[in-house]
């Protein structure tokens, strides 16, 4: 299988110490992956590196079926070239609908002023309703954003996201906070959103990661403690000792 996305012996340093170190990692582009590790793991450092925030010290990140580096790339244009990044409160305009949050989302620059003031083409309305539907809010289009539950907010961000067809899309933490019943229906969705994508969840809440069923990429002081299954990485003595206790 071909990598979307891969990572080459990258490490970076903060004042001295390193949070990264040597790591190496790859996905498919239709791939499900979950990353698990202790605090300080450097999990959200990945993320950082993967979407421009943080520029390694050394190492290479290349992207897509041309291998372009995504080292000499600014963040907007990394966003651009279809990496698209879910942080774990959810920043939906509050105020708006949920479908004018999702036809601002839109392909196309259609900021709040666009939405409010043009009109909408069938064929935008059709993607609004196809989205809606695939993160389960058909029924709350017509209600403000700030009154969905936090779960909801949590899919109408994921469907923002989603609405600028990302190829690789990194989510952090999304069961943080949600009900089992939500927790449930996030799984659906992030499983459904990795057949035409590549999708990687960070998340300590190992019940929702063995839902997942995916790979599960284990990472302890920077660097790949453990790769596999989820049940090949919990069976890990290494694993069981840095990060599931005994
Ligand atoms: N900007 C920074 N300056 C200094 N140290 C940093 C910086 N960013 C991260 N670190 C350190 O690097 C290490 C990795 O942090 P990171 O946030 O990536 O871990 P994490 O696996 O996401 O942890 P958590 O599960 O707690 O979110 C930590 O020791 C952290 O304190």
């Amino acid at each position: 299988m071909s990598s979307l996305l891969e990572v080459s012996g990258v490490s970076v340093s903060f004042d001295g110490f390193k949070a990264i170190n040597n790591l190496s990692f790859q996905i498919g582009a239709r791939e499900l992956r979950a990353v698990i590790g202790p605090n300080g793991a450097g999990k959200t450092t990945f993320m950082d590196i993967v979407t421009g925030k943080t520029r390694p010290d050394s190492g290479r990140v290349t992207y897509g079926t041309k291998a372009v580096s995504l080292l000499s790339m600014s963040e907007s244009r990394i966003a651009q070239a279809g990496i698209g990044r879910k942080f774990q409160r959810p920043t939906v305009f509050e105020d708006q609908s949920v479908r004018a949050n999702l036809t601002m989302a839109l392909k196309g620059d259609r900021g709040p002023f666009a939405v409010l003031f043009s009109r909408t083409t069938r064929a935008q309305a059709e993607r609004v309703a196809d989205l809606a539907a695939e993160i389960g809010l058909s029924g709350t289009l017509d209600r403000k954003a700030g009154e969905l539950s936090h779960g909801q907010k949590q899919w109408l961000e994921i469907g923002m996201l989603l609405a600028q067809d990302p190829q690789l899309l990194l989510v952090d933490e999304p069961a943080a906070g949600m009900t089992p019943a939500e927790r449930e229906h996030t799984t659906d969705l992030l499983v459904e959103a990795a057949k035409t994508r590549a999708v990687v969840v960070v998340e300590h809440d190992m019940e929702f990661v063995r839902r997942l069923n995916c790979r599960v990429t284990v990472l302890h002081e920077g660097s790949v403690l453990a790769e596999g299954s989820i049940d090949h990485v919990t069976s890990n003595d290494k694993v069981i000792e840095v990060y599931l206790g005994r």
